[in-house]
C-alpha cells in the first residue's frame, strides 16, 4: 500500500508518505495485514489456502472456485474465521471483492459472448489477482445528485462517471462514482455499471484497474478514528475502513482491463450467468452472523457486569438477538443445502434465502444496536479514558465504576466496546453501512418480490378455493 502512492485526499490534503503510518489509515491496514498473516500461517493452511489443479501454487481461499458443497462449506468456515478477527466489523475484508472476481472470472465465456477479448480479460484479471492475492475496492453507484425518476444524465455537465473517449489504447473515463469503502487502501479498483435504467451506453462499462492509475482520485470522508488508543477507541482504532468518493479525471482504462463495454445485455444477465450476487450475499451473511455472535456475547457480558439478567424485559431483548442469530444461520444453511452448480461447474449458494437474509439484517441491525443502548444505559456514557485511569482520580474510578463482579477498568473496557459499536461516530457509520452496503433496502425488497416464484402459492390458494363447495 505504501509503494502504490495512490492519490488519496483527506481533510483537504493530498496524502503523502507512507499510508501505513498515517493516523486515519494505519489501524485498518494493520488489521488487514493481520488477516493475510493469519492466512499464511502453516497451521491455517488447510482452511485458508488451496492448490489449483494446474499445480502452479497455493492461493487464498476467497479466490477458490467452489466445485462441491464441501468447497462451499469450507469457504464459509474460512470467511467466518477471518470475520472473527474483526468481530464482523470489517465490511470490506478482502474476501468480499475477491469472491466477486472469482464469480466473474470463472464465468469468462459469458463476457466472451460480446467480444472474445473481454472473456480473456476477466479470466486474466481474476488469475492475476488470485496469483498475487490482491485486495480490491469497488464502486457501483452514481453520485447522489438527482434521483428523480425522470432525471436524464445530462452529458454537458458530467457528474456520474462515463466514457468520454475511446481510442486504440482503451477507454477514457470522466466523472465520479461512490462510495468506495477502503477506497485508496486496496491494490485495485473494480467498477461495474451502476444499477437502474440507462439511457446512454457511455455509462455501461466494467473494468478493473490499479488504484494508482493516473487520474484516479480517492476523496475520503473525515476519519472516525479519533485516536489509536485501543482502550479509548477499541473498535475505531482497528477497524475504521474509511469511505471515499472516486473521481476519474480523464482516466485511461487500457482495453486489457475492460470486460464489459456498452453492452446492457451482458450486464442484465450477469447475475444469472455468474451467481455474483449470491456469492456477495453469502460472504456478507457469513460475516453478519459473526457480528451477531459478538453482539449476543457483548450484551450477555453487559448484563452480567451490572446484574440485570433476571429482569423479564432483559430476557426478551436477549431473545431478540438470539432469534436474529438463529434466523440468519438458518438462511445461510438453506442457501448451502439448496446450492446448485452453474454451467461452469461453480457451486452457487441458493439466492432466495440469501436475498431474504440480506433484507432482514438491515432492518434488525438498528434494533440490536438499540438493545445495546437500552441495556448499557448510562454505562455507555460513564466511560473514562485510559488517561483518567492513570491519573489522580484513579481510585475514585476504581471504586465507583466497578461492576457486580468485575473491576472498574475491565468494566469500562467492556462498555467502551459497546459504546464504539453503537454510539460513537464509528458505530453510527456501522449502522448506516449495514443498512445500505448491499444497496437501497427499499429497492432490494422490490427486486426480491419481483423475482420470487409466486405461482405455486397462487395455485395452492386457487385449488383450496376450488375445493370449497358452495352451499
Ligand atoms: C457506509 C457505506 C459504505 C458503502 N460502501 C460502498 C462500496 O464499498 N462500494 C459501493 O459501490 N457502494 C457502497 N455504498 C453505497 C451503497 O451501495 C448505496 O448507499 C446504496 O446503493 C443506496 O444508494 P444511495 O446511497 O445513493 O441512496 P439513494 O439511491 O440516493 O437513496 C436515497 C433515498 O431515496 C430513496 N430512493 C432513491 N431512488 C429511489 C427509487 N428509484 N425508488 C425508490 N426509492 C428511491 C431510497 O429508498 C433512499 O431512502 C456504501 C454505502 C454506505 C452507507
Amino acid at each position: 500500500m505504501d509503494a502504490l502512492q495512490s492519490e488519496i485526499w483527506i481533510k483537504g490534503e493530498k496524502c503523502s508518505g507512507k499510508l501505513t503510518e498515517l493516523a486515519p489509515f494505519k489501524g485498518i491496514l494493520k488489521s488487514k495485514a493481520a488477516l493475510y498473516d493469519y492466512q499464511c500461517q502453516e497451521e491455517n493452511r488447510e482452511l485458508f489456502r488451496y492448490s489449483h489443479p494446474d499445480g502452479k501454487g497455493e492461493y487464498g481461499f476467497s479466490y477458490h472456485q467452489p466445485l462441491s458443497l464441501e468447497d462451499l462449506i469450507n469457504r464459509r468456515k474460512a470467511t467466518q474465521e477471518w470475520a472473527r478477527m474483526s468481530a464482523g466489523l470489517m465490511g470490506r475484508s478482502p474476501d468480499y471483492m475477491n469472491t466477486l472476481l472469482m464469480a466473474l472470472g470463472t464465468a469468462a465465456p459469458h463476457f466472451a459472448k460480446d467480444r472474445q477479448e473481454f472473456g480473456d480479460n476477466i479470466k486474466r484479471l481474476y488469475e492475476r489477482a488470485r496469483d498475487e492475492d490482491l485486495s480490491i475496492t469497488h464502486t457501483f453507484i452514481n453520485p447522489q445528485v438527482n434521483r428523480s425518476m425522470g432525471h436524464y444524465l445530462n452529458s454537458s455537465t458530467v457528474t456520474a462517471a462515463k466514457v468520454v473517449e475511446e481510442n486504440k489504447e482503451g477507454i477514457v473515463i470522466q466523472g465520479a462514482r461512490l462510495l468506495a469503502t477502503q477506497g485508496g487502501l486496496t491494490d485495485e479498483l473494480l467498477v461495474l455499471p451502476a444499477g437502474g435504467p440507462s439511457f446512454d451506453d457511455s455509462y455501461i462499462f466494467g473494468f478493473m484497474i490499479p488504484a494508482n492509475t493516473k487520474g484516479l482520485k480517492f476523496l475520503c470522508r473525515e476519519s472516525f478514528c479519533y485516536s489509536d488508543c485501543t482502550f479509548d477507541h477499541p473498535l475505531a482504532s482497528q477497524f475504521e475502513e474509511t469511505d471515499s468518493i472516486v473521481v476519474f479525471e480523464q482516466v485511461l482504462v487500457p482495453w486489457e482491463c475492460v470486460f464489459v463495454y456498452k453492452n446492457l445485455e451482458a450486464m442484465s444477465t450477469v447475475d444469472e450467468e455468474t451467481g455474483m450476487y449470491a456469492f456477495l450475499q453469502y460472504q456478507s451473511v457469513c460475516r453478519q452472523i459473526v457480528k451477531l455472535e459478538y453482539i449476543l456475547g457483548l450484551c450477555e457480558m453487559i448484563g452480567d457486569a451490572i446484574q440485570i439478567q433476571e429482569y423479564e424485559h432483559v430476557k426478551l431483548k436477549m431473545s431478540e438477538i438470539i432469534n436474529a442469530l438463529e434466523i440468519m444461520k438458518a438462511l445461510l444453511l438453506s442457501s448451502e443445502v439448496n446450492s446448485q452448480p452453474n454451467r461452469y461447474g461453480t457451486v452457487i449458494p441458493a439466492s432466495t434465502p440469501l436475498k431474504a437474509a440480506i433484507q432482514y439484517f438491515p432492518g434488525v441491525y438498528p434494533r440490536l444496536i438499540e438493545i445495546i443502548e437500552m441495556l448499557g444505559a448510562s454505562g455507555l456514557i460513564s466511560i473514562p479514558t485510559q488517561e483518567d485511569f492513570q491519573s489522580e482520580i484513579k481510585e475514585d474510578l476504581e471504586r465507583y465504576l466497578q461492576g457486580a463482579n468485575i473491576e472498574a477498568k475491565e468494566r469500562v473496557r467492556l462498555f467502551r466496546v459497546a459504546w464504539d459499536l453503537s454510539m460513537s461516530a464509528f458505530g453510527s457509520r456501522q449502522t448506516q453501512f449495514e443498512r445500505f452496503f448491499f444497496g437501497d433496502p427499499v429497492r432490494l425488497q422490490a427486486v426480491h418480490y419481483n423475482s420470487y416464484p409466486m405461482q405455486p402459492f397462487v395455485d395452492q390458494v386457487q385449488e383450496f378455493l376450488n375445493r370449497i363447495e358452495e352451499n
